[in-house]
């Protein structure tokens, strides 16, 4: 259920996350239930722990984050009960008023995207948030039928450009050659700078930021200058996990983005989440990631 606009039209996901992050702060919670977690939380690692879990990452932090990134496989080795607590956590979430963004990292050619795009991004589907991360590695075109679902419920969508992992360079800072006839200027660009590039197009003219998101790690160092990426053009929000747990701090935020940082939120999931399972001890630890991110993104 996407929030309704004075029209009746949705309200896009990109004003709404603007919204969210000049209330709160740019910080999105990610709910990444490890079995270690659990362990240290006094839960068991199965379903019912998981739900435990999740739940009261919710009662403490709902509506006091910009947003959640639940990470799907951590419901999904759970099975088809996991999977129950995950729908849940999207509506406790919504409840809240807070945004969800579902970590599924998603991709896939044709009717199967649409699949997943009517599984993750279609009003009614209880898998819906607000917006799902999405792998482009199948060719940005292969992810049309989830932009054309997010930009018509108003949900959002974040595709991977430059990861966090040090993986990610053998694929994301690769040079196209020729390049297909419709990349246009983008031919002979890097990977990571030609998925800027199309979700730049899509993202244009939107105010004040448009739906078609990224993922940029806070963890790349100097990658974005590296590949060439015009992360400013994107005008579309930079999710930037990596803070924390991976080692990128406040002086990483604000040296990675540049003047594009006003568009990021930094991602955290295993920093807060340990803090717990006391919901002020929660609190306290998302409002000082939440500060560091502001301080370091909007200072
Ligand atoms: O899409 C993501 O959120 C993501 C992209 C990326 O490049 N790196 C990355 O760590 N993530 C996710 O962000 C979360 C990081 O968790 P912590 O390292 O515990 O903060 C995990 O759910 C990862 O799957």
């Amino acid at each position: 259920m996407t929030a309704p606009g004075v029209t009746g039209a949705p309200v896009p996901f990109g004003a709404r996350l603007a919204a969210a992050m000049d209330e709160h702060g740019p910080l999105c919670v990610g709910i990444d239930p490890h079995a270690s977690l659990l362990r240290a939380w006094d839960l068991t690692d199965d379903a019912d722990g998981l739900r435990e879990f999740s739940l009261r990452v919710m009662d403490a932090l709902g509506g006091q984050v910009a947003a959640f990134k639940p990470q799907a496989a951590f419901f999904e080795r759970h099975g088809s009960r996991g999977l129950a607590v995950l729908e849940e956590v999207i509506a406790a979430a919504r409840a809240a008023g807070t945004l969800t963004i579902v970590d599924a990292k998603r991709g896939d050619i044709g009717s199967t995207m649409g699949a997943y795009a009517d599984a993750f991004l279609a009003d009614g589907s209880p898998l819906a948030g607000d917006a799902l991360t999405v792998s482009p590695y199948l060719g940005f075109g292969s992810l049309d039928p989830a932009v054309e679902l997010a930009a018509a419920t108003g949900r959002g969508l974040f595709v991977l450009c430059l990861t966090s992992n040090k993986e990610g360079f053998e694929v994301q800072h690769a040079r196209t050659t020729a390049g297909p006839a419709d990349a246009g200027d983008a031919a002979g660009a890097t990977v990571a700078a030609l998925m800027a590039a199309r979700a730049a197009v899509l993202n244009a003219g939107a105010e004040p930021l448009g739906s078609v998101g990224l993922v940029v790690g806070a963890t790349i160092g100097d990658a974005v200058a590296a590949t060439g990426t015009d992360l400013v053009a994107v005008n579309g929000p930079l999710l930037a996990p990596g803070v924390g747990a991976q080692g990128a701090g406040e002086r990483e935020l604000a040296t990675t983005f540049g003047s594009a940082r006003r568009n990021v939120l930094a991602s955290s999931s295993r920093a807060v989440l340990a803090a717990g399972p006391a919901p002020d001890a929660l609190l306290t630890a998302a409002a000082a990631a939440a500060r560091e991110a502001r301080g370091a993104l909007r200072g």
